[in-house]
């Protein structure tokens, strides 16, 4: 694993969070994407070398819907930048970790993305993401 690719946020409405992030951050957000294989609508801010994903969802039956029922507003999951997805996702599975999807998907911005489920990583959220020009 790299780097931490980015940490994403759950939130109830993008437009308000947007408006939040630019006073916490300092910076707009540089894009916003919909990913409709995964229920959501993005947002993305630059941290340095790491990026801040906002998360709406974008349908009733999101993922994102159901966290913020569930728990509330914030931290969704980390998200790590790997080199060959395929390969970690093999090591990881080696080793004890309980892959949610064995194929990569669709994520934002040109990505390829997996995620490991929260129970087997002590409560956290994991994605992996591979850009796809690797
Ligand atoms: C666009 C893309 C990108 O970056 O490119 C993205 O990020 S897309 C980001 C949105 N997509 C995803 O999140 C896809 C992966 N997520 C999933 O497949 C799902 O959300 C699961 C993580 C499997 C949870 O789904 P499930 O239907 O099982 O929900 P559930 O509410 O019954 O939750 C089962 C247990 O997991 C916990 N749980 C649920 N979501 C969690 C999260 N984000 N972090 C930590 N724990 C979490 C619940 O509290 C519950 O714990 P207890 O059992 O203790 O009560
Ligand atoms: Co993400």
């Amino acid at each position: 694993m790299r780097k931490i690719e980015h940490i994403g946020i759950a939130v109830k409405d993008l437009k308000t969070s947007n408006a939040l992030f630019k006073r916490l951050l300092g910076s707009e957000h540089y894009k916003e994407e919909e990913v409709a294989g995964e229920g959501v609508n993005t947002s993305f801010f630059q941290v340095g070398e790491t990026k801040i994903e906002l998360l709406e969802a974008s349908r009733e039956d999101s993922p994102i819907s159901k966290f913020i029922e569930k728990k509330s507003e914030g931290i969704h999951h980390i998200a790590f930048d790997v080199e060959d997805i395929h390969a970690e996702v093999l090591r990881l599975k080696a080793a004890g970790f309980e892959i949610l999807n064995e194929t990569p998907k669709d994520g934002a911005d040109n990505k390829l993305v997996v995620f490991l489920h929260p129970r087997s990583t002590n409560g956290m959220l994991v994605e992996l993401c591979q850009n796809k020009n690797n």
